[in-house]
C-alpha cells in the first residue's frame, strides 16, 4: 500500500521543527534546532529571519533524509509559526532589511501611547479584536519604516513585503512566488480588519503603511503554492498560528472548548464559534482559522512569560542544566515556601495589558535557596493561567470541566498536578503534546482532502490527567499572594 503523509514545519520562539504524520495523524518523527535569541538593549528581542529559514529547511530536509520519504508520499505541507514576530524583505533581493522584531519586544511602547493618544484604543478593540500593545505585528513595522535606512522610500516605491513568519517561509519556499498569510496570522497584526476579513484602511492610514507591503490573506486550509522537492510540487496546504493550530490540533472545533499552550509563552484559546465576541476583562478577540468557507473566532489570553521563565533559570541564572530538571528541585520544597517569582521580562499581557511591568521576585528570606526560585517559576506559569482561565470562565459564561494542555512544558508533571490544584480543575494532557504541529498537519491535510474534519476529532488520545487535591483554603491563600506580587511589579519602568 502506498504511503501518505503530511509534514508540519512548526517555527517556534525558540525552536524550527519538522514533524513528520501518517494519513492516521500519528506522530512518527521530529527534528528540531534552537537558533539564537538576540537581545541587542533592555526589552528588545531579536531573530535572525534568515537564520530561522535555514534552520526551518535544514530540519525539513533531515526528516524528509531520516525517513527515506519520497516526493510522491508527501501529500502536503503545513506551516504554524510564532505569531507577530515582524520580518520586512526586499522584494527584489529576498534579503531581509534587519532582524525580525519579536513579539515579546517591547520597543514600540511610545508608539503605542501615541496611538492611544489618538484616540485609537475603541476603534482597534472592535475591528481588529486587540488590546493597543507592542506585541502585535503593526507598530513592529512602523518602527522599521521609521529607523531602517531608506526603508520608508523603499516601501513608498513598494519594493519592500512584511510578513510574518509564515508568509517569510512561504516566499521562501515557493521560490518568491507566493505573498500570503492565513486569517489567523493576519488577525495578530494590528493591521487587519477581522470583521471585513481585509485589512484595515484607517490603520494603514494612521501608521503610514503602504498596503502594497502586505500579504495577500486566505483560509487556513488552502493551496498557498508549491514546494519544489526534486521535481515533485507539494503543496503547501495549510497555515495557522501556533496558538490556532494548537486550538485545532486539540480537537476544540466546537464553540466553547478551549485549551492552554505552555511554550515560550502561555497561550489560552477558547472557540466561540462563528461569533465574534469581545471580552470585558482585557482578553482578545481573535481569529481561530478560516475553514469550509467560513471563519471560527477565539477569545485568548496571552501570557509572554511561561517557558521561557524555565529557560532563564537555565541560561540567566545558572541554576539548572535543563528544563527538565525543574520537575525534581521543585518538589524538594513544600507549598508554605512563601517565595513569588512574576516572570514580567517583558511587561505583561493579559489581564493586566502593562508594558511597564518588569520581573519580580517576592518573599525572600534568609533560609531562600535555588530550589525556592525554581520552584516560584514553575508556580507563576500556573498562577498567569488561573488569572486568564477566571476571567475566560466569566467572558464566556462557560465553565471548564476539564483544561487541555499542550506544549513543551507541559512534560513537567509538578507543573501540571500544581496547575490543576490551583484552577481546581482537571488538567487533560494528550499523547500528542505537539498539538500546534498536529493542527498545522490537520490543515494541510483538510486541503488536500485526505481527511475531513470528522476524521480528526477520533485521533485525540489523553496521555494523563491531573485532578486537584488542595483544599479551598489553601488554593486562595496561595493565590492572593500572587495577586498582591502582581500588583507589585506593575508599571515599573517609567514611561
Ligand atoms: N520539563 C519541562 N519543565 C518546564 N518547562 C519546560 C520543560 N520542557 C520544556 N520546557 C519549556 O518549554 C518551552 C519549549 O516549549 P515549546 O512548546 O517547544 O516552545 P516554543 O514553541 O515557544 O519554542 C521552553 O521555554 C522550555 O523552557
Ligand atoms: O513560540 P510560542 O509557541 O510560545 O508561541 C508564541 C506566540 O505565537 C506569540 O503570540
Amino acid at each position: 500500500m502506498s504511503k501518505k503523509y503530511i509534514i508540519a514545519l512548526d517555527q517556534g520562539t525558540t525552536s524550527s521543527r519538522a514533524v513528520l504524520f501518517d494519513d492516521q495523524g500519528a506522530l512518527l518523527k521530529i527534528k528540531q534546532q534552537e537558533f539564537k535569541q538576540i537581545f541587542p538593549k533592555p526589552g528588545w528581542v531579536e531573530h535572525d529571519a534568515n537564520e530561522i529559514l535555514n534552520t526551518q529547511l535544514a530540519v525539513f530536509e533531515e526528516l524528509l533524509k531520516t525517513c527515506e520519504i519520497k516526493p510522491e508520499e508527501l501529500f502536503g505541507i503545513g506551516i504554524t509559526n510564532q505569531r507577530e514576530t515582524t520580518v520586512v524583505w526586499d522584494r527584489n533581493s529576498g534579503d531581509p532589511i534587519c532582524n525580525a522584531i519579536v513579539w515579546q519586544d517591547k520597543r514600540t511602547a511610545d508608539i503605542c501611547e501615541w496611538l492611544r493618544n489618538e484616540g485609537l484604543e475603541d476603534y482597534i478593540k472592535k475591528e481588529t479584536g486587540l488590546v493597543i500593545d507592542s506585541y502585535f505585528s503593526a507598530t513592529k513595522i512602523k518602527w522599521i519604516l521609521e529607523h531602517v535606512e531608506r526603508a520608508k522610500q523603499k516601501a513608498s516605491n513598494g519594493q519592500l513585503l512584511f510578513g510574518t513568519i509564515d508568509s517569510w517561509l512561504l516566499w521562501n519556499l515557493t521560490n518568491g512566488s507566493v505573498h500570503a498569510t492565513d486569517f489567523s496570522n493576519a488577525s495578530r497584526t494590528m493591521l487587519f480588519n477581522i470583521r471585513k476579513l481585509d485589512w484595515d484602511d484607517k490603520l494603514l492610514n494612521v501608521l503610514d503603511i503602504p498596503r502594497s507591503m502586505l500579504p495577500e490573506t486566505k483560509p487556513s486550509a488552502h493551496v498557498f503554492g508549491y514546494y519544489d522537492l526534486n521535481g515533485f510540487g507539494v503543496p503547501i496546504a495549510g497555515i495557522a498560528g501556533d496558538q490556532q493550530a494548537a486550538l485545532f490540533g486539540q480537537g476544540c472545533s466546537e464553540a466553547g472548548s478551549a485549551k492552554n499552550t505552555y511554550g515560550t509563552g502561555c497561550f489560552m484559546l477558547m472557540n466561540t464559534g462563528e461569533e465574534l465576541r469581545h471580552s470585558k476583562h482585557g482578553l482578545l478577540s481573535t481569529i481561530a482559522w478560516g475553514l469550509n468557507g467560513k471563519i471560527n473566532y477565539a477569545l485568548e489570553g496571552s501570557v509572554f512569560i511561561a517557558g521561557a521563565a524555565i529557560q532563564w533559570l537555565r541560561d540567566g541564572l545558572e541554576i539548572i542544566n535543563n528544563a527538565a530538571e525543574s520537575e525534581s528541585a521543585a518538589e524538594k520544597i513544600s507549598n508554605d515556601h512563601g517565595v513569588y517569582v512574576v516572570p514580567a521580562f517583558a511587561g505583561l499581557g493579559a489581564p493586566y495589558w502593562d508594558m511597564y511591568a518588569r520581573g519580580a521576585i517576592f518573599g525572600l528570606t534568609r533560609d531562600t535557596g535555588k530550589e525556592h526560585l525554581i520552584r516560584a517559576t514553575l508556580e507563576s506559569l500556573a498562577y498567569q493561567t488561573k488569572d486568564i482561565l477566571d476571567i475566560m470562565e466569566e467572558d464566556s459564561g462557560i465553565q471548564l470541566s476539564s483544561l487541555k494542555v499542550d506544549g513543551g512544558a507541559v512534560a513537567n508533571n509538578f507543573l501540571m498536578q500544581f496547575q490543576a490544584d490551583i484552577l481546581n480543575t482537571i488538567i487533560e494532557r494528550p499523547v500528542i503534546i505537539e498539538s500546534t504541529a498536529l493542527g498545522a498537519a490537520y490543515f494541510a491535510g483538510i486541503a488536500v482532502g485526505l481527511w475531513t474534519q470528522e476524521d480528526i476529532t477520533k485521533y485525540r488520545k489523553i496521555q494523563k490527567k491531573f485532578v486537584p487535591v488542595f483544599d479551598e483554603e489553601e488554593r486562595s491563600k496561595l493565590y492572593l499572594g500572587w495577586k498582591r506580587a502582581v500588583e507589585r511589579s506593575m508599571n515599573w519602568i517609567e514611561k
